[in-house]
């Protein structure tokens, strides 16, 4: 398990300053929000983050710098991220989408053995399928298995390689409530395991339901910080962000 933290942030884009000078801590073992209206700039942060966009300023998993090295490398040193899309593969089932997010040797082994045998006798995949409640649909096709299960599927085949912070752009599109309170619930479990989770989302329930503490981006710019309880009382975040009246 580590901490996140990025200092002074910045991403520019042509004339469009995306990221401004952002300073932020995700701390270890918790499941932490980023909100912040279409645009504010939460989805460049991941991608700075992870390197997927060039950026200034500095990101530490837990001691470790890693602004300077490539994306797969961040991802091996334990950063790891989903994107919007879920882009499961169709002709894969459950068990082998999940699979497929093993990085290395043990990826190759899995498909030999996926191939001759079922997923539940693969333990490391079977006790991750499992604490999704996706066991009983290792074996089936995206296809055959609800939205709120696909996105689980993308969540645990982020989960696999074991990262110690795990970066979620939104995951709960598409969900309707109660798939929603599901992925909240799941989400605890996996921190509670051990995983550092930054949630980038605009459902407000599942955001203001289950973190322990909320960063508030609008335009590139921090806006706020606190619990839940203090996000959601805050005239800047109300005004910016959530309208006038607060989420219930
Ligand atoms: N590749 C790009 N080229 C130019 N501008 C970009 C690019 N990516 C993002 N932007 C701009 O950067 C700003 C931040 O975009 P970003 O997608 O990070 O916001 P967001 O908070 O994730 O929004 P949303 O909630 O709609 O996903 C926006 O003004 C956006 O138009």
């Amino acid at each position: 398990m580590s901490s996140l933290a990025l200092r002074d942030l910045s991403v520019t884009f042509g004339g469009v300053r995306a990221l401004e000078g952002v300073s932020l801590e995700v701390a270890e073992g918790t499941l932490t929000g980023l909100i912040g209206p279409n645009g504010a700039g939460k989805t460049t942060l991941l991608d700075a983050c992870t390197g997927y966009v060039a950026a200034r300023g500095e990101v530490y998993l837990g001691d470790r710098r890693l602004d300077n090295l490539a994306p797969y490398r961040r991802a091996r040193a334990g950063l790891v991220r989903t994107f919007q899309s879920l882009d499961l593969f169709d002709d894969l089932t459950v068990a082998e989408n999940v699979a497929t997010g093993m990085p290395g040797e043990t990826n190759r082994r899995w498909w030999h053995q996926l191939r001759r045998m079922p997923s539940a006798d693969i333990p490391v995949l079977h006790d991750l399928l499992g604490s999704l409640g996706l066991d009983g649909v290792a074996d089936l096709l995206p296809g055959a298995v609800s939205q709120g299960q696909r996105a689980l599927v993308a969540l645990a085949r982020a989960l696999i390689a074991r990262p110690d912070v795990l970066l979620l752009d939104e995951p709960a599109a598409g969900l309707d409530t109660h798939e929603s309170e599901e992925l909240g619930r799941r989400l605890r479990g996996v921190c509670e395991r051990g995983t550092t989770v930054l949630l980038v989302e605009h459902d407000m329930g599942l955001v203001l339901g289950n973190c322990d503490h909320v960063h508030v981006l609008d335009g590139g710019k921090q806006l706020a910080s606190g619990t839940p309880a203090e996000v959601r009382s805050d005239p800047a975040v109300l005004a910016a962000y959530l309208g006038e009246g607060s989420p219930s």
